[in-house]
């Protein structure tokens, strides 16, 4: 009980295809995020479940009941956009109970302990009198997010709530959601393109990219067993390098390239994409060399080094190392890959499973 589910829902807008057959669920009590690069359709899947826009085919069922053709405000849902969309000419108070009030059904002394503890847990106690003009733009995210808490809504959406705040607010912002989210109990939809905050949230992560959904799973899995090659391009930083190469026995090969792989991949046309994470390759001699290059540039971080270099054939390839290495632009480069080797099907794109 409790879950929203969202079943074969497509939109098309302005002649594009802006949510491609979106299928998931999201449980009582998760916190699952929707991650996609900028136009990939996650602001149109949120308006869908919330009722701002209208799906071309699929359905969406709150509680087993459809939600899809009622209007937004028969589907009961606590959201916080990136704008917030406070009232300007309401105080801080008018505005997180303006969701109870209008709705009705509420006595005002129920509606006002409501707001008050609503405002303590979130620190805004004291500006209750304020109006939203003279708030930063913290204190006015954590008033849309009191707004959001008031209510018993049945799920609750968040669409890039924190974009406006700067590196520490986010940070703390973070926590008040999570906080908010696992004292309601409901499944809340986070929408964001900043995949550390994803990571730092999600119970599950949903990766789109072109309307369509590439890959539903934990964190670790995104990282650990990616579903094919643009969720392992796009989760982790650096990202994973994806090289392509032939098969034969037990190695994957190329110019410049020999790694061994664990498995006999099913792959029919005898070629493969190897993947492989930056931080699992360690320096090697040369002779021996899973990968040997030329090095276009080095970068030096605060803890690590990264080490750009291409392999014979020309592809990049990046390495980051714990010790640095005393090397530059146009130096020879040899490193082995020590850690799990993931393979693709250079064609269809997709993971080839463990045999
Ligand atoms: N009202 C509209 N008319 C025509 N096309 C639209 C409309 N709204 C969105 N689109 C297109 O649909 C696609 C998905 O847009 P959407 O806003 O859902 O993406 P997004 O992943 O939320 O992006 P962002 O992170 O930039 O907000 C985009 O290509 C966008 O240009």
């Amino acid at each position: 009980m409790g879950e929203l589910e969202v079943r074969g829902v497509s939109k098309r807008l302005g002649g594009h295809q802006a949510v491609d057959d979106v299928s998931f669920t999201v449980a009582t009590g998760e916190l699952f995020v929707i991650l996609g690069t900028s136009g990939s359709g996650k602001s149109t899947l949120l308006r869908l479940i919330c009722g701002l826009e209208r799906p071309d085919a699929g359905q969406i069922l709150l509680d087993g009941r459809e939600i899809h053709t009622l209007p937004p405000r028969q589907r009961n849902l606590g959201m916080v956009f990136q704008d917030y969309g406070l009232y300007p000419a309401m105080d801080v108070r008018g505005n997180i109970a303006y969701g109870l009030e209008s709705r009705g059904g509420l006595p005002k002394d129920e509606i006002q302990r409501r707001v008050v503890e609503a405002a303590g847990k979130l620190g805004l106690g004291e500006m209750l009198g304020r109006s939203t003009q003279d708030l930063s733009g913290g204190e006015q995210q954590r008033v849309a997010l009191a707004r959001a808490m008031v209510k018993d809504a049945d799920a609750y959406l968040f669409d890039e709530p924190l974009s406006n705040l700067d590196p520490k607010l986010r940070h703390h912002a973070r926590r008040d959601i999570v906080a908010v989210h696992r004292e309601k109990k409901r499944p809340s939809v986070y929408v964001t393109h900043d995949q550390s905050e994803a990571f730092a949230m999600a119970d599950l992560v949903a990766v789109m990219s072109h309307g369509r959904v590439q890959q539903v799973s934990t964190p670790d899995e995104l990282l650990s067993a990616p579903a094919n090659t643009f969720v392992a391009r796009f989760v982790g930083s650096p990202p994973m390098n994806l090289v392509p190469a032939a098969l034969d026995g037990g190695v994957a090969r190329a110019s410049g390239v020999e790694v061994p792989i664990e498995r006999v991949a099913r792959s029919g046309s005898g070629r493969v994409i190897v993947g492989f994470r930056p931080e699992s390759m360690r320096p090697a001699h040369t002779a021996s060399a899973a990968l040997s290059g030329t090095v276009v540039d080095v970068e030096e971080g605060f803890v690590e080094q990264i080490v750009r270099f291409t392999t014979g054939d020309g592809t990049e390839v990046t390495a980051v190392l714990e010790d640095d290495l005393p090397i530059g632009p146009g130096d020879p480069v040899a490193f082995d890959v020590d850690g799990h080797v993931h393979l693709f099907d250079p064609v269809t794109e997709q993971a080839i499973p463990r045999a």
